[in-house]
């Protein structure tokens, strides 16, 4: 039995990532897909004051915990269900439940450092860059950040200049270049979407066995 195809989904904060990643899993409702998102391993900072926690620098690799990642995508590769952290933006903190994540034909990894982490990398067949301007991205984080992720203008402004802007280009914009295929306009280009999800149907039609 060939081992599952797995897909790697990185862009910038708010560039679509995770509607491309539904998109394509919602056009592969016929196939098992599992699916993890980066987000979901950062560190646990419960033990730091709130006040502490939001002046971390959540766009560093440092602020994940990678091993654990890697451990969950390699036990996924070889068959075995994962219970996936949950983590909760609002307190910057993991939440004490779990997700089950079955494996799958295709395992899709979502997250601003997939592509940027050598050890993530090394574990995929198809590796995407989701570009969006970055005026439409601060514009959507905005809105996200104080709509569903409990902060205020002033917090996103300053977090934004003083970490997402730097590492952004220090980090996620430099591993465009690991890309095979690079989504321009984010989520919204069905176009590519189709073009990826038939990609990825023909790869698994030449291993019918995944
Ligand atoms: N094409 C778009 N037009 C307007 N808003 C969008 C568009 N794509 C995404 N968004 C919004 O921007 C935010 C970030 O999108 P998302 O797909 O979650 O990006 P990422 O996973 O890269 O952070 C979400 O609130 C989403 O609803
Ligand atoms: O507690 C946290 C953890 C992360 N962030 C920010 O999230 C984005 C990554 O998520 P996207 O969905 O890809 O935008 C990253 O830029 C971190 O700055 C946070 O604000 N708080």
């Amino acid at each position: 039995m060939s081992s599952p195809l797995v897909v790697g989904i990185a862009g910038g904060t708010a560039s679509g990532k995770t509607t491309v990643a539904r998109k394509v899993r919602e056009a592969l409702a016929d196939c098992r897909v599992a699916f993890i998102d980066q987000d979901s391993y950062y560190r646990d900072l419960k033990d730091m004051p709130l006040e502490d926690r939001r002046q971390v620098n959540f766009d560093h690799p440092d602020a994940f915990d990678t091993d654990l990642l890697v451990h969950h995508l390699k036990q996924l590769k070889s068959g075995q269900a994962i219970q996936k952290p949950a983590y909760d933006f609002r307190t910057s903190s993991r939440q004490a439940n779990t997700v089950l994540v079955e494996p799958g034909d295709i395992i899709l990894i979502e997250g601003i450092l997939v592509l940027h982490m050598k050890e993530v990398r090394d574990q995929m067949d198809v590796k995407i860059y989701v570009d969006a301007d970055d005026d439409l991205r601060i514009l959507r984080r905005l809105t996200r950040d104080i709509k569903d992720r409990g902060r205020d203008f002033d917090h996103v402004v300053g977090q934004y200049l003083r970490h997402v802007r730097p590492m952004h280009m220090g980090f996620v914009e430099p591993s465009k270049h690991f890309a095979d295929i690079i989504i321009p306009h984010g989520g919204n280009n069905d176009i590519a979407i189709g073009m990826l999800v038939g990609a990825l149907r023909a790869r698994l039609a030449v291993s019918p066995s995944r």
